[in-house]
């Protein structure tokens, strides 16, 4: 007998465990096939500090059972400035997040499959896909398959969508503390925020972070592309746990800390600007796109949102007397994905580039401006809007606008 989906979604992260949920909501047989075991899910994947916002949590409907904390501030710090703003948000128990997501998309009637690995397309004799294959010789069929196993990409890569490379991969690490100083008097309170570090001295070429999880306890953790820009700030030889060890034994807001039963989570993205996302009769969502915001690293949101895109296209094109699945009828979900999921790409891929490649006394330049600025002009810069960016920018950052156009067009 032959497994037949409307829809066969690979990858049971944020992207596509949500994708399943709204597809399911919509009443389509959907399958979801999941490399890790179901026992100890999530594993490996369990990897994201998870700080989110509250427009995310109310438009996925997630319960507050998720959630280690709420914070109520966002902090910038620069190696001797910081910057504090006003932005509620929660840290999420990602484990429980993302099996909350599988559950839910269960109740609504997805299935879900573990212990599968997808390892590549069944095409067609037009060479379209019409299934998967997955744990070596089995096989689901579907009239749309979504690729949604995040920088692992089979079917992405093996389609010739996306191709994600090795020179944008940001890798990252964290670990689960206690016993941290969350209001250290040299630093800012950080009892109720999340908090981003730019300093090469810590994360070369990156950033670092103290997520607070409760009064003395944290997510802390830094990532960075293996690029240029990270070897012109790096140690040789150090590696990312390196960094990690060096900066919580030299931070004074460490000194009585201890890691949680030894919680380490690990992972990476692909920081790079969006190409193709789709073709006959598949979808590429969430990581595997890549969705993730290069400028903060924001990746379950914008997952989602390219989750929620995807479902919303297969819906409009399943709807069609025809069922048209066509490259042409699913781009659609490109256009959607432009428009909410990630506009102004390119800009802020530009503003990120410029800014990891500042030297450290300028992100201290750039703390004293927010210090100053109007919350307005940050969002503004943020959206990665021009005026915005043009109002942080100073006469002497001409020499490093240089730089950035040498590294970017070669001129
Ligand atoms: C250290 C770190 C910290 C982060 N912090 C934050 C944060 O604070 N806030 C935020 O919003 N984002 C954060 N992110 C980013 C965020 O976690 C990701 O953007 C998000 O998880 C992407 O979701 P996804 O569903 O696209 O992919 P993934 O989360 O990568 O999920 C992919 C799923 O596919 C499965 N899979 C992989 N290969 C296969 C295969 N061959 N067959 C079947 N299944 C497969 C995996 O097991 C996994 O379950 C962080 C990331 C890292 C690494």
């Amino acid at each position: 007998m032959v497994d037949r989906y409307d829809v066969a979604v690979a990858g049971a992260g944020p992207a596509g465990a949500q994708c399943a949920r709204d597809l399911a909501t919509r009443d389509y047989d959907v399958v979801v096939l999941e490399t890790e075991s179901e026992d100890e899910f999530p594993r490996q994947s369990n990897k994201s500090t998870a700080g989110t916002f509250p427009s995310m949590m109310s438009s996925f409907g997630i319960p507050d059972d998720v959630v280690m904390s709420y914070t109520d501030d966002v902090v910038l710090e620069s190696p001797n400035e910081y910057y504090e703003s006003y932005q509620p948000g929660a840290v999420l128990e990602f484990a429980e997040f993302k099996r909350f997501l599988v559950e839910d998309g269960r109740d609504n009637g997805a299935e879900y499959r573990f212990d599968a690995r997808v390892s590549r397309p069944i095409l067609d004799d037009d060479g379209v896909i019409e299934g998967v294959r997955y744990n070596g010789d089995e096989e689901v069929y579907a009239d749309v398959v979504i690729d949604a196993t995040g920088p692992a990409a089979p079917l992405a890569s093996a389609l010739d969508v996306v191709d994600l490379e090795r020179e944008n991969q940001a890798i990252g690490i964290e670990y689960e503390m206690e016993g941290v100083e969350m209001n250290h008097p040299e630093y800012a309170d950080l009892r109720r925020a999340m908090m981003l570090r730019l300093d090469h001295n810590i994360a070369p070429g990156g950033y670092s972070w103290i997520f607070a999880t409760g009064e003395d306890t944290a997510k802390v953790g830094l990532c960075y592309i293996q690029n240029d820009r990270h070897r012109e700030f790096a140690e040789a030889g150090k590696t990312v746990d390196g960094y990690l060890d060096d900066w919580v034994s030299r931070d004074p807001r460490f000194a009585d800390a201890e890691q949680i039963d030894e919680k380490v989570h690990r992972g990476s993205a692909h920081i790079q600007r969006p190409g193709q996302m789709h073709t006959d009769r598949f979808i590429a969502i969430g990581d595997t796109v890549p969705s993730i915001d290069p400028l903060w690293g924001e990746g379950i949101h914008k997952g989602m949102k390219s989750a929620r895109a995807a479902a919303a296209t297969v819906d409009r094109c399943l709807t069609d007397s025809e069922r048209r699945i066509d490259a042409e009828s699913l781009a659609v979900y490109e256009t959607l994905w432009h428009r909410d999921v990630a506009p102004r790409a390119e800009s802020r891929l530009a503003l990120t580039e410029l800014l990891y490649l500042a030297p450290n006394e300028r992100y201290d330049r750039l703390m004293r401006d927010l210090q100053k600025t109007d919350d307005d002009i940050l969002a503004k810069a943020n959206r990665g809007e021009k005026a915005g960016m043009a109002r942080l920018l100073h006469l002497d950052d001409v020499p490093l606008l240089a730089k950035y156009a040498r590294e970017r067009f070669g001129v």
